[in-house]
């Protein structure tokens, strides 16, 4: 099974390949803003699942906000190390 540190990875990997038909690839050239909104938009998915829908929608949503933080932090230049060491 796809874990965080492994999605990052395939992810690394879009963005040097840049293969065709990579969403990953086309939410990187939209860039820094437009990740960023997409990020805002699924954490209030997040939110609103939490309080109104099942537990498996609530981890579908918190997979994709996942998803878009990933991408924020590959656009940014970002490693996982870095973030890892304010945890
Ligand atoms: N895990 C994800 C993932 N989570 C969310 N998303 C994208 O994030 C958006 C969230 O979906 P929503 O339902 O919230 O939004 P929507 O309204 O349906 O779609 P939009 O109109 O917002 O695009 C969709 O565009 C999804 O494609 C993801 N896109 C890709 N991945 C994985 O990333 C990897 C690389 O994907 P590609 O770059 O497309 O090959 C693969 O393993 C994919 O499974």
């Amino acid at each position: 099974m796809k874990n965080f540190e492994s999605l990052f990875a395939e992810l690394a990997d879009r963005a040097a390949n840049r293969p065709d038909g990579s969403g990953t690839v086309a939410a990187l050239d939209a860039g820094v803003h437009a990740q960023g909104k997409k990020v805002l938009e699924e954490a209030g998915e997040v939110w609103i699942a939490a309080e109104h829908e099942s537990d498996e929608a609530l981890a579908e949503e918190i997979s994709q906000l996942l998803y878009w933080v990933q991408v924020l932090m590959i656009g940014r230049g970002l490693k996982l190390d870095d973030v890892y060491r304010h945890l």
